[in-house]
């Protein structure tokens, strides 16, 4: 669905990404993970049209595409949330759902309409919301991040790509926040997470891909991979 293909950036001298091929299917969790610095945002820069790769392709159902900007890649069906979520603290969930999209839209939407919405968003994420009516500063970090989900859905996505999505969560926040991204592969969507956690993608991911030093340091299937060899491969140090 989604591919980077031989995909290299350089800040300077610093080679962020190196070669680095990546896929995303339907019905797929795809998580990237690797230390500091080891190329991830820049990563997610170039999936989701933040930033152009010097060299290499996107391709968007084997077919080579420009992101330009996030807009043309949500036109093209991929929806980022980022760590900071963007989203309005004094606005209610509902307003932060529709923040913009009724332009984009090009309709008008009723308050009763929008709020049967937001929520049955919110219940196919299985997100537990106390009210759409409440300011999103009220809610917890978990149910922030269902909202921001919820919200990159309305542009009804294909691929959505997270970025460090439980940096800032609780434990039982990070739980309920993984049944979410189980929920979104159910829908059908592609998910592409990074991470620094290999506790959290290894619960989640089909696939986990391993950044080193901007390079692809192995891809490896979740289910049977252990820890040690995930961290010896994010830390390269073989034990
Ligand atoms: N705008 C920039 N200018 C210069 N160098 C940059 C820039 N953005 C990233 N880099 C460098 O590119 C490399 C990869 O950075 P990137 O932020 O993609 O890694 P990361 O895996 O997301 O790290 P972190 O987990 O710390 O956010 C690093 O060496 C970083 O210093």
């Amino acid at each position: 669905m989604l591919a980077l293909r031989a995909v290299s950036k350089s800040y300077g001298a610093a080679r962020a990404l190196v070669d680095v091929d990546l896929q995303v299917h339907a019905h797929e969790v795809v998580a990237v993970i690797g230390d500091n610095g080891a190329g991830k945002s820049t990563l997610v820069g170039a999936l989701t049209g933040a930033l152009a790769p010097d060299t290499g392709e996107v391709l968007v159902d084997g077919q080579p595409v420009t992101l330009s900007d996030p807009s043309v890649a949500r036109g093209l069906g991929i929806a980022a949330v980022f760590q900071d979520l963007a989203l309005c603290a004094n606005l209610d969930v509902v307003e932060n759902l529709y923040l913009g999209h009724e332009a984009e839209r090009g309709m008008l939407l009723d308050e009763v309409t929008m709020e049967k919405h937001a929520w049955e968003l919110l219940n196919q994420l299985a997100a537990r919301v106390p009210s759409v009516r409440v300011p999103v500063a009220a809610l917890s970090g978990g149910q922030r991040q269902a909202v921001a989900i919820a919200r990159s859905l309305l542009g009804e996505p294909r691929v959505i790509v997270l970025d460090e999505p439980t940096a800032a969560l609780g434990l039982r926040q990070t739980a309920e926040f993984l049944t979410l991204v189980e929920r979104l592969r159910e829908r059908g969507h592609g998910v592409v997470l990074t991470s620094h956690s290999l506790a959290d993608v290894q619960a989640v991911a089909d696939r986990i891909v391993v950044l080193r030093l901007g390079r692809v340091n192995g891809v490896f299937d979740a289910a049977r991979t252990s820890y040690e060899e995930l961290l010896a491969a994010v830390t390269g140090i073989a034990r």
